[in-house]
């Protein structure tokens, strides 16, 4: 369930009417409402209620610092990939010490800052980045948390850009690996091995996968704890998936129980790295159309050309993402009903955020692409020198500028132009 909805015709976020927002803030402007980022929050922090457990938000999905805020409100704690993300925690008022640091390319400067900030766990991705962390840290006199992540090798079934514990991943350590490394680890002064991590893939919408990696890192704690070393936390890595079109992935309910069960009476920790589930379908993408181009005859293609971009949402683009694009009002302007290709002005093929979709346009209208909270702005650039859009969060009836619109003096800054004569 989420909170944007059709009252008499009009789509709502919260209690605010959308078309208020994009006038307010023009278009493309992305809008996502605090109440569903509560409820996810919460919904899922209460199935593992009776366990030991901490939620690491994955930044990367939505970094945006009202985002992280009110989810450090709610609690939670986050899942980074570069010392960017740290500092955006940070200054949300995340708690460093509930903050997991993954990624296959940590420098060197980015782990200093984390020892300094005193970071929970740091996720490591090969042997050459557990010599590194080491030197790092007894170099400043201190102890590195840490956890392999290892790659279970099982396939997540999702698609290929974003399935990661496959041997053929550049992710993780492979579970052969992990016992000698994790010895080495105990050697290493400045290092000190306190759980195991895995992320298998994103957007599974099954439990099978999920299932057969954490038997495989089970058993792995089981082996370990055999020769005298002593994990206190699996991360399990984040993953579910959501419905964008008709998918059925498992219910957080469901995922945590599943996981659960198979923990049975192991003391250990239970850390995840959810990140689409909780922010898809608290975010919306609003972008006004601004020209119709139809076909000649009803076969022929018609476009849409509207104020988004794959600039703005890349996901159609890159991973053949399917997204649900709705009016903002129903028929605002009466107009063409075609099979719509919703496409944006910049100069690619690729550019759609949406093909074949029948609805009723007018230059103007105002669409709105949903399940756009994950993924989205985090993943914008600056093609065609196009500023990335406004973030609103809704809170009940008030809509909040949560990032500015990008200027075009932003787009410049620290460009110069040099003396040539
Ligand atoms: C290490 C790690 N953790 C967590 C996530 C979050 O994944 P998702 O958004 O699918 O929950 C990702 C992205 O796939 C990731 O790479
Ligand atoms: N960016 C991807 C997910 C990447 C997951 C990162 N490990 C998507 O939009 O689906």
């Amino acid at each position: 369930m989420d909170h944007f909805d059709y009252r008499d015709g009009a789509l709502y976020a919260e209690d605010v009417p959308v078309a208020d927002i994009a006038e307010r803030f023009s278009t493309p402007t992305y809008v996502y409402s605090a109440a569903t980022l509560t409820r996810h929050y919460r919904v899922f922090d209460e199935a593992l209620s009776g366990i030991d457990h901490e939620i690491c938000f994955a930044v990367k999905a939505n970094g945006n610092i009202g985002v992280l805020g009110l989810l450090a409100d709610l609690g939670s704690g986050f899942d980074i990939v570069s010392v960017g993300e740290l500092e955006r925690v940070i200054t949300a008022g995340g708690d460093p010490a509930r903050i997991v640091f993954s990624g296959v390319g940590k420098r060197v400067d980015e782990i200093e800052r984390a020892l300094e900030v005193g970071i929970a766990c740091f996720n490591v991705e090969s042997e050459a980045e557990l010599a590194r962390i080491d030197a790092v840290a007894q170099r400043l006199g201190v102890v590195a948390p840490i956890s392999l992540r290892v790659n279970p090798d099982v396939d997540a079934q999702t698609h290929p850009y974003i399935s990661t514990g496959l041997k053929e991943n550049k992710f993780g350590i492979a579970i052969e690996r992990a016992e000698a490394l994790y010895a080495e680890a105990a050697e290493r002064p400045g290092l000190f091995p306190i759980g195991v991590d895995c992320h298998i893939g994103s957007q599974l919408t099954t439990l099978a996968p999920f299932r057969d990696a954490v038997a495989r890192i089970l058993a792995l704690i089981d082996r370990l704890a055999a020769h005298g070393i002593e994990l206190s936390h699996i991360d399990v890595g984040g993953g579910l998936g959501v419905c964008y079109r008709d998918e059925t992935p498992p219910t957080p309910a469901e995922y945590a129980s599943a996981i659960a069960e198979m923990l049975g009476d192991r003391p250990l920790k239970l850390i995840l790295e959810p990140g689409r589930v909780l922010a898809a379908n608290a975010g919306i993408l609003v972008t006004r159309v601004e020209l119709l181009k139809p076909g000649a005859s009803e076969t022929d293609k018609h476009f849409a050309v509207v104020d988004a971009a794959m600039n703005d949402l890349i996901r159609p683009a890159l991973y053949d993402g399917w997204h649900r694009v709705v009016p903002v009002k129903a028929n605002a302007h009466g107009g063409q009903t075609r099979a719509w290709d919703i496409v944006g002005p910049i100069c690619e093929t690729g550019d759609f955020l949406a093909q074949g979709r029948k609805l009723t346009l007018a230059e103007d209208d105002l669409l709105a692409v949903r399940t756009a909270g994950a993924y989205g702005f985090t993943m914008a650039s600056n093609y065609n020198a196009r500023p990335r859009a406004a973030e609103v969060m809704v809170v009940g009836d008030t809509m909040h500028e949560v990032r500015a619109r990008e200027t075009l003096a932003d787009l410049m800054r620290g460009e110069r132009r040099l003396p040539f004569t």
